[in-house]
């Protein structure tokens, strides 16, 4: 997989210059959904590097994630004369990165692109790394590829917009870099005030601290042989709470799924690896204050469990998860029997 470098911008121009310049290109683009065109887009239109840019515009929200919006990406890309030597610029969220990303590695077989992330959890987490795809058949993800973007370009001044919904969105992936990293970053995490109005400085130190232990695992492990499985903490059961919610009809934002997956896990964790009990328990009341939850009953818990039958770290038909034995002490490659899975939910819905 090509190189990726991640650039933590001091001055947004002179970054974005600089990584467009490396890239070399013909024509330029950039995607943005409708609210990151309205809120994001100003910040760097005006650039000189952006000069003679042809905008695609998309839906915004997980809901867009589709075939419908990607081939529309794809229309656009070839109505307005992308070549092989074009390059995307993707400016939004973990929605845009994910489904541009794709967009770019599948036109024409492939054409380079530059990630600005412009939410917190795109920041951290889904603009680095090369995951790339769409939802597809009511499940996360289901299409994609591993391909890095060239550049991330990451400037926290665009969380000056972003409502405190998506901010604890993003937060859940945060938590969850603390919790397969270190002690010392699960506390600051804790203690840090999300709610409200954040404290823009030193959240800019810790997207930095953050999303550097992405960095470190994906570089790593590009293609989740091993390592990068830890990324996907919480997912296992994640996904499938974020794919009932679609399925219903009600979505939910990832983070929140995330989060709701991490209690789940971090259950199993305690029962299955002996992750500390108080641990456990600060952390789920740490999710139960700020995330809520959302209802399920013991009726659910067939279709939850059918739905954890898809996530990707499974093998020949086995669910696969990544628990921890302690902050730090990752244990990948994890299974549970189905009355583990119902406790695990029964402790969701009950448990503190
Ligand atoms: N590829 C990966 O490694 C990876 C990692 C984590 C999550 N993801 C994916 O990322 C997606 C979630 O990312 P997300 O939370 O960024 O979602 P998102 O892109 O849908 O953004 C959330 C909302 O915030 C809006 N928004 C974006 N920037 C804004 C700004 N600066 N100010 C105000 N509003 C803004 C968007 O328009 C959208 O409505 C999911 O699809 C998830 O599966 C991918
Ligand atoms: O980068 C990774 O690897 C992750 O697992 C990060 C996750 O936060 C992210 O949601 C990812 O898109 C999940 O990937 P999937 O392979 O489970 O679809
Ligand atoms: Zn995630």
């Amino acid at each position: 997989m090509e190189k990726q470098k991640v650039i933590i911008s001091e001055n947004l121009e002179s970054a974005l210059d600089g990584a467009i310049a490396e890239c070399g290109y013909d024509r330029l683009f950039v995607l943005v959904d409708e609210t990151t065109e309205r809120l994001c887009l100003p910040l760097v239109a005006g650039m000189e590097c952006m000069n003679g840019v042809r905008k695609i515009t998309i839906g915004a929200g997980d809901t867009a994630k589709t075939l419908d919006t990607l081939a529309h990406v794809w229309t656009e890309l070839g109505r307005m004369g992308a070549t092989r030597h074009s390059l995307m610029v993707n400016l939004g969220g973990g929605m845009v990165t994910d489904l541009g990303g794709f967009a770019a590695s599948t036109f024409k077989r492939g054409i380079s692109y530059i990630n600005i992330p412009t939410t917190l959890l795109s920041m951290v987490d889904a603009s680095v790394g090369g995951k790339t795809g769409i939802n597809f058949g009511g499940l996360k993800n289901e299409i994609g590829v591993f391909n890095n973007a060239r550049s991330v370009i990451l400037d926290t001044q665009f969380l000056r917009t972003m409502d405190s919904r998506n901010m604890c969105s993003g937060y859940a992936e945060m938590q969850k870099h603390g919790l397969i990293d270190n002690e010392k970053m699960w506390t600051e995490l804790m203690n840090f005030d999300i709610s409200g109005k954040p404290d823009l400085t030193v959240l800019q130190r810790m997207v930095a601290e953050s999303v550097a232990v992405k960095q470190r695992i994906v570089t790593e492990d590009p293609t989740e042989r091993g390592l990068r499985k830890a990324l996907n903490l919480g997912h296992t059961a994640g996904h499938a709470f974020e794919s009932l919610a679609m399925r219903r009809g009600k979505p939910v934002l990832h983070g929140y799924a995330v989060a709701w997956g991490l209690v789940c896990e971090l259950y199993l964790s305690t029962v299955k690896e002996g992750f500390p009990t108080d641990r456990m328990r600060q952390t789920v009341a740490f999710i139960n204050e700020h995330y809520g939850k959302m209802s399920i009953t013991c009726d659910d818990y067939t279709e939850l469990i059918e739905l954890m039958t898809h996530d990707k770290k499974n093998v020949a038909g086995v669910i696969n998860f990544t628990l921890l034995g302690g902050i730090g002490d990752i244990r990948i490659d994890r299974t549970a029997t189905e009355k583990e899975m119902h406790e695990a939910f029964d402790f969701y819905r009950e448990g503190a």
